[in-house]
């Protein structure tokens, strides 16, 4: 990391983020640079770090970096906060930009207010049934309402965002965290995964997430995406229709087509501060 560094603070409903632009440099930070910077005692303090290399498909790549140093596929609550950055940063007001993740490059909305971008709207690209880190199951089928092999009367949704999800429908929320370090880990999900403990309520969704590489965070965007796609395929919901997700820290709207191609994703995003950091001996 470089001797003196400027870094910029933003969350998504509460899921706080490092925005770190290495388009210049095109050099990321290692897994202890990110532990260091989450840490809320000894560093910056944050859920994750999205560092923005340079990129030929879109106008930059976003590598995100979880608390424990893990690097994850995609983050939709970050990617709103890359976008904030990005349009915020750029010459005029950019109606649309195209961020390359490791879900694709998607195409992201920045909606405007007087102080900046308030809001993103992003299409999150499909959700796939069987996450690519998870087999299909023994008999072929795609981990889809079945019982989860080891948890008796656990029945879950496996779906991959590029980031894999383990959603659990008509669970106590309370359970997430009792439960959610278990399945974090849980052997059909050779990657690790995340897990959303959804109650289904008459008008959208109310989630709470244990988050791969993080534990309870105030929001999860690909959760959100994960758990509407899981209500929507159990037909608790409607396809084609803006659903509320309820997360503790607020709420996102989610749109699942019924063919699952192209998941969208709307939300608020915040800017919180900008710096300048010192690495701490020995980075
Ligand atoms: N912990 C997640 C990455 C962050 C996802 C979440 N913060 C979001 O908004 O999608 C994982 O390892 O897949």
């Amino acid at each position: 990391m470089a001797e003196r560094e400027r870094i910029f603070k933003y969350h998504g409903l509460g899921n706080d983020f490092v925005v770190l632009d290495r388009r210049q440099t095109g050099v990321d930070i290692d897994a202890e640079t990110s532990r260091w910077m989450c840490d809320r005692r000894r560093g910056i303090g944050a859920d994750g770090v999205l560092s923005l290399l340079p990129s030929k498909a879109g106008v930059a790549r976003m590598v995100v970096h979880n608390a424990d140093g893990s690097i994850a596929e995609m983050c939709g609550n970050g990617l709103r906060c890359a976008v904030k950055y990005l349009a915020d940063h750029a010459d005029g007001r950019p109606e649309r930009l195209n961020v390359e993740t490791g879900a694709g490059v998607l195409s992201c909305v920045p909606g405007y207010k007087a102080d900046g971008v308030a809001e993103v709207d992003i299409s999150m690209g499909p959700a796939r049934l069987v996450a690519p880190n998870l087999p299909s199951g023994a008999t072929g089928q795609p981990f889809l309402d079945a019982p989860v092999p080891g948890h008796p009367g656990l029945r879950g949704f496996a779906v991959s965002m590029g980031n894999p999800h383990l959603v659990l429908l008509d669970r106590p929320l309370e359970e997430a965290e009792r439960l959610g370090p278990t399945l974090e880990v849980h052997p059909a999900f050779k990657d690790r995964t995340n897990v959303e403990f959804v109650r289904v309520d008459p008008d959208g969704l109310t989630v709470v997430v244990w988050e791969r590489g993080c534990g309870l965070t105030q929001a999860c965007g690909t959760g959100a995406c994960a758990s509407a796609t899981a209500a929507v395929l159990a037909q608790r919901l409607p396809a084609d229709a803006w659903l509320r997700v309820t997360l503790p820290g607020g709420d996102l709207q989610i749109r699942v087509p019924p063919d699952l191609s192209d998941i969208r994703l709307r939300g608020p995003v915040a800017f919180v501060f900008e710096g300048v950091v010192r690495a701490p001996p020995g980075r």
